[in-house]
């Protein structure tokens, strides 16, 4: 997967390409990244990028003409088949993301993400350019790089050979549509809390069913959104039916 962000600010994004399984994966060239900056699009000698909103109103807007040839250019470097590639735009005035869009994403071949900055960029633009604008949730950050990072990395997780063979995203707790269960490692005892034998029984059919079950747990208690649309497999039902006779003891 080839991925090009637009942005003001290339160097935030060596967090995720030098960084972690991310950053490993890159420079095993299992994906690719590319970042332009509009600046070098900016047709006046200063660079201006962004101008005074019409209509009067605080901040700036970022200039449709630099975004626009950036796009392009992006466009222009893209491997693979062109048809599989996407431009999506970070705001919160977009889709929201889910576990559901980014599988959708990790298919295809080219991906280029469109960071604002300022109060926003010329509408024009996301009009003639963009495909899809996607939020990260309800809340403003101070521009795209961020939101873009995240999707990424949450994308980047189901990219083949990302993750490598030991951890899998499939089993993220988002996966299987329910939250994680609780993770244990040495001392078995730490400021008194110890841990729950079962972990420690080498019964892997019991301790399946007990993550299960916490995953469950944890999932009614804090989320119970998620199981109201999400189909149950017998014994996640019998489980959740035992957890709800407790709480009703
Ligand atoms: N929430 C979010 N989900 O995706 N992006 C966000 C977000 O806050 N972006 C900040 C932002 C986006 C565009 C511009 Cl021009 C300036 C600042």
């Amino acid at each position: 997967m080839f991925i090009q962000a637009i942005t003001l600010f290339p160097e935030m994004f060596e967090s995720i390409t030098e960084y972690g399984v991310t950053g490993r994966a890159r420079k095993q060239d299992i994906w690719q990244f590319a970042a332009i900056n509009p600046r070098q699009f900016a047709d006046n000698k200063l660079g201006y990028i962004d101008d005074r909103p019409f209509g009067g109103g605080v901040g700036m807007v970022m200039m449709a003409e630099p975004l626009f040839c950036a796009i392009q250019a992006a466009k222009q470097q893209f491997s693979g088949s062109l048809k599989n590639s996407r431009v999506i735009y970070l705001s919160p005035q977009g889709q929201s993301l889910s576990h559901k869009k980014v599988l959708e994403l990790s298919q295809l071949d080219n991906l280029v993400l469109l960071c604002g900055r300022y109060e926003g960029v010329d509408e024009r633009v996301l009009q003639t350019a963009v495909d899809e604008e996607i939020s990260i949730g309800d809340f403003v950050v101070s521009g795209g790089e961020l939101p873009a990072m995240m999707l990424m990395d949450a994308v980047l997780r189901f990219v083949p050979n990302v993750l490598g063979e030991i951890a899998s995203a499939e089993q993220d707790s988002f996966a299987d549509g329910l939250l994680d269960y609780p993770h244990y490692t040495r001392p078995a005892e730490f400021q008194g809390m110890a841990v729950p034998d079962i972990l420690k029984s080498g019964n892997h059919a019991l301790i399946a069913e007990w993550r299960l079950e916490q995953s469950l747990r944890r999932t009614l208690t804090r989320r119970p959104d998620l199981l109201v649309s999400r189909e149950l497999l017998p014994q996640e039902t019998r489980l959740l039916d035992k957890i709800r006779q407790e709480s009703d003891e």
